[in-house]
Protein backbone atom coordinates (compact mmCIF):
# COMPACT_ATOMS: atom_id res chain seq x y z
CA UNK A 1 0.00 0.00 0.00
CA UNK A 2 2.63 2.45 0.91
CA UNK A 3 4.46 2.07 -2.48
CA UNK A 4 1.05 3.45 -3.94
CA UNK A 5 1.18 7.07 -4.96
CA UNK A 6 -1.97 9.04 -2.85
CA UNK A 7 -2.59 10.66 -6.36
CA UNK A 8 -2.14 10.25 -9.52
CA UNK A 9 -3.96 12.70 -12.11
CA UNK A 10 -3.15 12.38 -15.86
CA UNK A 11 -4.20 14.56 -18.54
CA UNK A 12 -7.29 16.16 -16.76
CA UNK A 13 -9.27 18.46 -18.40
CA UNK A 14 -11.94 20.94 -17.06
CA UNK A 15 -13.70 23.28 -18.62
CA UNK A 16 -16.58 25.97 -17.47
CA UNK A 17 -18.32 26.90 -21.02
CA UNK A 18 -15.99 27.88 -22.71
CA UNK A 19 -13.35 28.56 -20.29
CA UNK A 20 -10.84 25.82 -20.47
CA UNK A 21 -9.94 26.19 -16.93
CA UNK A 22 -7.78 22.60 -16.89
CA UNK A 23 -6.05 21.20 -20.19
CA UNK A 24 -4.46 18.29 -19.71
CA UNK A 25 -2.56 18.16 -16.42
CA UNK A 26 -0.88 15.34 -15.01
CA UNK A 27 1.21 14.89 -11.66
CA UNK A 28 1.93 12.23 -8.55
CA UNK A 29 1.83 12.72 -5.11
CA UNK A 30 3.90 10.07 -3.16
CA UNK A 31 2.34 8.59 0.33
CA UNK A 32 4.16 11.25 3.01
CA UNK A 33 4.55 13.46 0.94
CA UNK A 34 4.02 17.20 1.10
CA UNK A 35 2.99 18.73 -2.92
CA UNK A 36 2.37 22.23 -3.53
CA UNK A 37 0.26 23.57 -6.69
CA UNK A 38 1.41 26.63 -7.58
CA UNK A 39 0.14 29.28 -10.05
CA UNK A 40 -1.26 33.27 -10.65
CA UNK A 41 -4.69 33.57 -10.03
CA UNK A 42 -6.95 31.39 -12.67
CA UNK A 43 -4.57 28.57 -13.12
CA UNK A 44 -6.31 26.01 -12.54
CA UNK A 45 -5.60 25.16 -9.22
CA UNK A 46 -9.14 25.14 -7.17
CA UNK A 47 -10.36 23.56 -10.17
CA UNK A 48 -7.99 20.82 -9.75
CA UNK A 49 -8.26 20.73 -6.16
CA UNK A 50 -11.70 20.50 -6.15
CA UNK A 51 -11.87 17.41 -9.27
CA UNK A 52 -9.97 15.69 -6.52
CA UNK A 53 -12.14 16.35 -3.89
CA UNK A 54 -14.74 15.08 -5.44
CA UNK A 55 -16.85 18.18 -5.29
CA UNK A 56 -16.16 19.17 -9.20
CA UNK A 57 -16.77 16.33 -12.44
CA UNK A 58 -13.84 16.07 -14.65
CA UNK A 59 -14.42 16.27 -18.45
CA UNK A 60 -11.62 13.97 -19.30
CA UNK A 61 -8.91 12.26 -17.74
CA UNK A 62 -7.27 9.95 -14.91
CA UNK A 63 -7.72 11.69 -11.17
CA UNK A 64 -6.97 8.61 -8.29
CA UNK A 65 -6.99 9.96 -4.96
CA UNK A 66 -5.70 7.02 -2.31
CA UNK A 67 -6.80 4.66 -4.75
CA UNK A 68 -10.25 5.53 -5.46
CA UNK A 69 -11.92 7.93 -8.09
CA UNK A 70 -13.28 10.76 -7.00
CA UNK A 71 -15.62 11.32 -9.57
CA UNK A 72 -17.49 7.82 -8.54
CA UNK A 73 -20.06 8.93 -6.18
CA UNK A 74 -20.07 5.01 -4.34
CA UNK A 75 -16.09 6.15 -3.16
CA UNK A 76 -17.26 9.56 -1.49
CA UNK A 77 -17.92 8.41 1.44
CA UNK A 78 -14.76 6.19 1.94
CA UNK A 79 -13.17 9.65 0.69
CA UNK A 80 -14.52 11.94 3.25
CA UNK A 81 -13.37 9.18 5.93
CA UNK A 82 -10.00 9.26 4.83
CA UNK A 83 -9.20 12.66 3.61
CA UNK A 84 -9.16 16.46 5.19
CA UNK A 85 -10.02 19.51 3.51
CA UNK A 86 -8.91 22.82 4.10
CA UNK A 87 -11.10 25.23 1.73
CA UNK A 88 -10.74 28.78 0.76
CA UNK A 89 -14.37 29.44 1.93
CA UNK A 90 -15.51 26.99 5.31
CA UNK A 91 -18.76 27.95 6.22
CA UNK A 92 -18.75 27.05 9.76
CA UNK A 93 -21.53 28.28 12.44
CA UNK A 94 -21.12 31.70 13.20
CA UNK A 95 -22.52 30.73 16.91
CA UNK A 96 -20.63 27.96 18.36
CA UNK A 97 -17.69 28.03 20.20
CA UNK A 98 -14.36 26.62 18.94
CA UNK A 99 -14.80 23.50 20.72
CA UNK A 100 -18.23 22.77 20.22
CA UNK A 101 -17.73 23.49 15.88
CA UNK A 102 -14.17 21.12 16.27
CA UNK A 103 -16.50 18.70 18.85
CA UNK A 104 -18.75 18.67 16.09
CA UNK A 105 -16.97 17.96 12.77
CA UNK A 106 -14.98 15.04 14.81
CA UNK A 107 -18.12 13.15 15.12
CA UNK A 108 -18.41 12.77 11.89
CA UNK A 109 -15.34 10.39 11.81
CA UNK A 110 -15.12 7.07 12.89
CA UNK A 111 -11.44 7.32 14.62
CA UNK A 112 -11.23 10.76 15.31
CA UNK A 113 -8.21 12.68 16.76
CA UNK A 114 -8.67 13.95 20.23
CA UNK A 115 -10.27 17.40 20.53
CA UNK A 116 -8.77 19.64 22.61
CA UNK A 117 -4.98 18.02 21.36
CA UNK A 118 -5.93 19.39 17.40
CA UNK A 119 -7.12 22.80 19.16
CA UNK A 120 -3.71 22.71 21.08
CA UNK A 121 -2.22 22.41 17.62
CA UNK A 122 -3.37 24.64 15.65
CA UNK A 123 -2.73 27.52 18.18
CA UNK A 124 -6.32 27.87 19.97
CA UNK A 125 -5.90 26.91 22.92
CA UNK A 126 -7.26 29.20 25.35
CA UNK A 127 -9.91 30.52 23.03
CA UNK A 128 -12.38 27.38 23.20
CA UNK A 129 -14.81 29.06 24.36
CA UNK A 130 -15.26 31.45 21.88
CA UNK A 131 -17.72 32.03 19.08
CA UNK A 132 -16.54 31.32 15.96
CA UNK A 133 -17.91 35.11 14.94
CA UNK A 134 -15.97 36.96 17.33
CA UNK A 135 -12.37 34.94 15.81
CA UNK A 136 -9.96 37.12 14.09
CA UNK A 137 -9.20 36.23 10.02
CA UNK A 138 -6.17 34.40 11.13
CA UNK A 139 -7.84 32.82 14.20
CA UNK A 140 -10.95 31.64 12.29
CA UNK A 141 -8.15 29.77 9.72
CA UNK A 142 -6.77 28.42 12.24
CA UNK A 143 -10.03 26.61 13.11
CA UNK A 144 -10.45 25.77 9.47
CA UNK A 145 -7.07 24.09 9.72
CA UNK A 146 -8.10 22.13 13.05
CA UNK A 147 -11.41 20.97 11.24
CA UNK A 148 -8.80 19.69 8.42
CA UNK A 149 -6.87 17.48 10.83
CA UNK A 150 -9.61 16.10 13.48
CA UNK A 151 -10.49 13.67 11.10
CA UNK A 152 -6.78 12.32 11.33
CA UNK A 153 -7.08 12.33 7.47
CA UNK A 154 -4.12 9.97 5.65
CA UNK A 155 -4.68 12.64 2.63
CA UNK A 156 -4.82 16.78 3.93
CA UNK A 157 -5.92 18.99 0.97
CA UNK A 158 -5.03 22.68 1.83
CA UNK A 159 -5.98 25.63 -0.79
CA UNK A 160 -4.12 28.60 0.54
CA UNK A 161 -4.31 27.20 4.23
CA UNK A 162 -1.99 30.19 5.74
CA UNK A 163 -3.55 33.51 3.97
CA UNK A 164 -4.62 36.40 6.72
CA UNK A 165 -1.78 34.37 9.16
CA UNK A 166 0.86 36.27 11.12
CA UNK A 167 3.88 35.52 10.73
CA UNK A 168 4.31 33.60 14.17
CA UNK A 169 1.28 32.03 13.50
CA UNK A 170 2.54 30.86 9.72
CA UNK A 171 5.12 29.24 11.42
CA UNK A 172 3.19 27.39 13.85
CA UNK A 173 1.07 25.86 10.95
CA UNK A 174 4.14 25.37 8.66
CA UNK A 175 5.43 23.51 12.05
CA UNK A 176 1.71 21.77 12.33
CA UNK A 177 2.00 20.68 8.62
CA UNK A 178 5.70 19.24 8.79
CA UNK A 179 4.79 17.08 11.58
CA UNK A 180 1.87 15.47 10.28
CA UNK A 181 4.20 14.67 6.92
CA UNK A 182 6.31 12.99 9.65
CA UNK A 183 3.79 11.33 11.10
CA UNK A 184 2.55 9.91 7.43
CA UNK A 185 0.05 12.48 6.39
CA UNK A 186 0.50 13.41 2.73
CA UNK A 187 -0.74 16.99 2.04
CA UNK A 188 -1.91 18.17 -1.01
CA UNK A 189 -1.41 22.20 -1.23
CA UNK A 190 -1.80 25.27 -3.08
CA UNK A 191 -0.25 28.69 -2.09
CA UNK A 192 0.52 31.96 -3.67
CA UNK A 193 3.68 32.10 -0.92
CA UNK A 194 6.97 31.29 -2.72
CA UNK A 195 8.14 31.50 1.19
CA UNK A 196 5.51 28.88 1.83
CA UNK A 197 6.44 26.36 -0.83
CA UNK A 198 10.02 26.47 0.27
CA UNK A 199 9.37 26.11 3.54
CA UNK A 200 6.97 23.21 3.31
CA UNK A 201 7.13 21.41 0.13
CA UNK A 202 8.91 18.58 -0.54
CA UNK A 203 7.79 18.93 -4.23
CA UNK A 204 5.75 21.48 -6.17
CA UNK A 205 4.50 21.83 -9.69
CA UNK A 206 3.78 25.21 -11.22
CA UNK A 207 -0.14 25.62 -12.97
CA UNK A 208 -0.55 28.14 -15.54
CA UNK A 209 -3.22 28.74 -18.17
CA UNK A 210 -4.34 25.55 -17.00
CA UNK A 211 -0.84 23.64 -17.52
CA UNK A 212 1.19 22.11 -15.75
CA UNK A 213 4.57 24.07 -16.84
CA UNK A 214 7.27 23.14 -14.28
CA UNK A 215 7.46 20.26 -11.77
CA UNK A 216 10.02 19.79 -9.34
CA UNK A 217 11.70 20.30 -6.05
CA UNK A 218 11.34 23.64 -4.59
CA UNK A 219 15.49 23.90 -5.12
CA UNK A 220 15.37 23.13 -8.59
CA UNK A 221 12.57 23.91 -10.10
CA UNK A 222 12.94 25.74 -13.78
CA UNK A 223 16.80 24.94 -13.59
CA UNK A 224 17.15 27.44 -10.50
CA UNK A 225 19.57 24.71 -9.23
CA UNK A 226 22.18 24.92 -12.18
CA UNK A 227 21.00 28.49 -13.45
CA UNK A 228 23.69 31.38 -13.11
CA UNK A 229 23.99 34.07 -10.13
CA UNK A 230 23.25 37.53 -10.00
CA UNK A 231 25.62 39.70 -9.26
CA UNK A 232 24.74 43.18 -7.45
CA UNK A 233 26.61 46.39 -6.19
CA UNK A 234 26.81 50.03 -6.62
CA UNK A 235 28.66 51.89 -9.68
CA UNK A 236 31.76 53.29 -7.86
CA UNK A 237 31.71 57.23 -8.37
CA UNK A 238 33.43 58.00 -11.19
CA UNK A 239 32.64 55.09 -13.24
CA UNK A 240 30.77 54.64 -16.27
CA UNK A 241 29.43 51.14 -17.03
CA UNK A 242 31.64 50.93 -20.35
CA UNK A 243 34.68 50.69 -17.16
CA UNK A 244 33.21 47.75 -16.35
CA UNK A 245 35.07 44.68 -17.12
CA UNK A 246 31.78 42.30 -17.64
CA UNK A 247 29.09 42.75 -19.54
CA UNK A 248 26.56 44.32 -16.90
CA UNK A 249 23.34 45.81 -16.75
CA UNK A 250 22.90 49.20 -15.03
CA UNK A 251 19.99 51.09 -13.64
CA UNK A 252 20.82 54.23 -12.00
CA UNK A 253 24.42 53.23 -9.92
CA UNK A 254 22.69 49.67 -9.53
CA UNK A 255 24.56 46.96 -11.48
CA UNK A 256 24.01 43.50 -11.71
CA UNK A 257 25.86 40.89 -13.65
CA UNK A 258 24.53 37.40 -14.53
CA UNK A 259 26.76 34.89 -14.74
CA UNK A 260 26.59 31.28 -15.32
CA UNK A 261 30.85 31.12 -13.55
CA UNK A 262 30.09 33.61 -10.63
CA UNK A 263 33.68 32.14 -9.33
CA UNK A 264 35.56 33.56 -12.38
CA UNK A 265 33.06 36.66 -12.80
CA UNK A 266 33.29 37.71 -9.37
CA UNK A 267 37.67 37.33 -9.56
CA UNK A 268 37.38 40.13 -12.45
CA UNK A 269 35.23 42.42 -10.70
CA UNK A 270 36.74 42.72 -7.42
CA UNK A 271 40.23 42.44 -9.09
CA UNK A 272 39.23 45.53 -11.85
CA UNK A 273 37.94 47.12 -8.22
CA UNK A 274 41.17 46.61 -6.02
CA UNK A 275 43.08 48.28 -9.53
CA UNK A 276 41.22 50.99 -9.33
CA UNK A 277 41.36 51.31 -5.34
CA UNK A 278 37.76 51.56 -5.31
CA UNK A 279 34.86 49.00 -3.35
CA UNK A 280 31.72 46.92 -4.71
CA UNK A 281 29.32 48.90 -2.40
CA UNK A 282 26.39 46.75 -1.48
CA UNK A 283 27.91 43.23 -3.17
CA UNK A 284 25.61 40.59 -3.04
CA UNK A 285 25.85 37.62 -4.96
CA UNK A 286 22.16 35.22 -5.33
CA UNK A 287 21.25 32.50 -7.36
CA UNK A 288 17.78 32.77 -8.35
CA UNK A 289 15.09 32.77 -5.76
CA UNK A 290 11.87 30.27 -6.12
CA UNK A 291 9.63 33.37 -6.82
CA UNK A 292 12.43 34.62 -9.26
CA UNK A 293 12.02 31.19 -11.33
CA UNK A 294 7.62 31.05 -10.75
CA UNK A 295 7.66 34.95 -12.27
CA UNK A 296 9.98 33.37 -15.49
CA UNK A 297 7.56 30.99 -15.71
CA UNK A 298 4.20 32.42 -15.30
CA UNK A 299 4.82 36.21 -16.00
CA UNK A 300 3.03 38.34 -18.24
CA UNK A 301 5.68 37.95 -20.89
CA UNK A 302 5.83 34.03 -20.64
CA UNK A 303 3.67 32.16 -23.16
CA UNK A 304 2.39 29.58 -22.05
CA UNK A 305 1.95 27.07 -25.40
CA UNK A 306 5.52 25.81 -24.79
CA UNK A 307 5.27 23.93 -20.94
CA UNK A 308 8.57 23.25 -19.63
CA UNK A 309 10.32 20.47 -17.32
CA UNK A 310 7.10 18.49 -18.04
CA UNK A 311 6.64 15.09 -19.15
CA UNK A 312 4.88 14.83 -22.83
CA UNK A 313 2.23 12.84 -21.59
CA UNK A 314 1.21 15.61 -19.41
CA UNK A 315 1.72 18.61 -21.04
CA UNK A 316 0.23 17.90 -24.68
CA UNK A 317 -2.87 18.85 -25.85
CA UNK A 318 -4.74 17.17 -28.25
CA UNK A 319 -6.55 19.45 -31.33
CA UNK A 320 -10.03 18.21 -30.20
CA UNK A 321 -9.20 20.86 -26.86
CA UNK A 322 -10.53 20.11 -22.91
CA UNK A 323 -14.09 19.74 -23.27
CA UNK A 324 -15.82 16.47 -24.36
N1 LIG B 1 -17.56 27.82 -11.21
C1 LIG B 1 -16.95 28.40 -12.24
N2 LIG B 1 -17.63 28.82 -13.31
C2 LIG B 1 -17.03 29.40 -14.35
N3 LIG B 1 -15.69 29.61 -14.43
C3 LIG B 1 -14.97 29.22 -13.39
C4 LIG B 1 -15.55 28.59 -12.24
N4 LIG B 1 -14.54 28.30 -11.37
C5 LIG B 1 -13.41 28.72 -11.94
N5 LIG B 1 -13.64 29.27 -13.15
C6 LIG B 1 -12.63 29.80 -14.09
O1 LIG B 1 -11.70 28.77 -14.33
C7 LIG B 1 -10.36 29.28 -14.35
C8 LIG B 1 -9.54 28.58 -13.29
O2 LIG B 1 -10.01 28.95 -12.00
P1 LIG B 1 -9.46 28.33 -10.65
O3 LIG B 1 -10.33 28.84 -9.54
O4 LIG B 1 -9.33 26.86 -10.80
O5 LIG B 1 -8.02 28.97 -10.57
P2 LIG B 1 -7.00 29.09 -9.35
O6 LIG B 1 -5.67 28.73 -9.90
O7 LIG B 1 -7.47 28.31 -8.19
O8 LIG B 1 -7.05 30.64 -9.03
P3 LIG B 1 -6.83 31.45 -7.61
O9 LIG B 1 -5.37 31.46 -7.36
O10 LIG B 1 -7.36 32.81 -7.96
O11 LIG B 1 -7.65 30.77 -6.55
C9 LIG B 1 -10.51 30.77 -14.18
O12 LIG B 1 -10.51 31.35 -15.45
C10 LIG B 1 -11.85 30.94 -13.49
O13 LIG B 1 -12.42 32.18 -13.80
Amino acid sequence: MSGEPAVVVADLRKSYGPVRAVRGVGFRVARGEIFALLGPNGAGKSTTLEILEGFRARDAGRAEVLGLDPGDRGAARELRERIGLVLQDIAVEPYLTVRETVTRDAGYYRAPRDVDEVIGLVGLTGQERRKVRTLSGGQKRRLDLALGVVGDPELLFLDEPTTGFDPNARRGAWRLVRELRDTGTTVLLTTHSMQEAQALADRVAVLAGGRIVAEGTPDDLGGRDTAGARIRFALPPGCAAADLPVAAEVRGAQVTVRTAEPTGTLHRLTGWALQRGTALVGLTVERPTLEDVYLDLTGPDTAHDTPRGTPPDTAHETAEGGAR
